[in-house]
């Protein structure tokens, strides 16, 4: 389908420590192909992904992902206002990737926009069930205790990586409908794409036509 066709940009940050997956997950799903190696995150990189929400209009999804690496927390800190969506990720093998997940939550919450952000907790690396040291049933917890949902995945092993962003779009998507999320004219969250614009007949008021000297 042509990129016209899309209703609405939803913009989504993945935001959580370094080496939780955030690249690896976002890159799972742009290319279906898990990449062995990334190389750690520079600041802040743009993905963008079309995507036919369920029982919704077809939407355009801007995803950026942020560098885990608390050097490069300003920089990443600037880009939580024009944010509709954040996907927080932690990792299953990794205690204090969970135990920051507070603190990441908390500063996306002190530095947002003009909405409130719509979250999704996510227990990444569900494929090391071996090393892991953080439950479901912990993740579910601090999940209902901040009012949001949570979902586990692994890049590695292809498990609910679309789901994930389905499920995030899907929650946007519906607080838009509900009217909790408000488009507003200078923020970049939730933009609405204007079809082909259709020009109007010329008013003798406002257009003077050419000049007739
Ligand atoms: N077992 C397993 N390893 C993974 C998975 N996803 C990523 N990794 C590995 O985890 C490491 C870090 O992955 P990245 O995607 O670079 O992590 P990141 O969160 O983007 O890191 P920063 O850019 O530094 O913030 C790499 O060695 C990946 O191969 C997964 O689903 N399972």
């Amino acid at each position: 389908m042509e990129a016209g066709s899309c209703r609405y940009q939803f913009r989504i940050a993945l935001l959580g420590d370094a080496a939780v997956g955030k690249t690896s997950l976002l890159r799972r799903y742009m290319a279906g192909v898990a990449e062995p190696e990334p190389e750690p995150t520079v600041g802040v990189e743009f993905y963008r992904r079309e995507l036919q929400l369920r029982a919704g209009p077809r939407v355009k999804l801007q995803l950026w992902d942020t560098a885990g690496h608390e050097r490069f927390r300003c920089i990443t800190r600037s880009f939580y206002r024009n944010v509709v969506g954040v996907m927080l990720v932690f990792d299953v093998t990794n205690r204090k990737s969970f135990e920051h997940i507070r603190d990441w939550h908390q500063e996306v919450m002190a530095n947002q926009g003009p909405n409130k952000a719509i979250f999704l907790l996510v227990g990444h690396k569900s494929d090391l069930w071996s090393t892991r040291c953080v439950s479901a049933q912990e993740a579910e917890e601090l999940a209902a205790s901040l009012g949001i949902a949570f979902m586990e995945a692994s890049a590695k092993n292809n498990c609910n990586v679309d789901l994930t962003f389905d499920t995030l779009a899907h929650a946007i998507q519906q607080a838009l409908q509900q009217g909790d999320i408000k488009l507003e004219e200078d923020w970049g969250g939730v933009r609405l794409i204007h079809k082909t614009q259709i020009p109007r007949a010329p008013s003798r008021k406002q257009h003077p036509g050419p000049c007739q000297c």
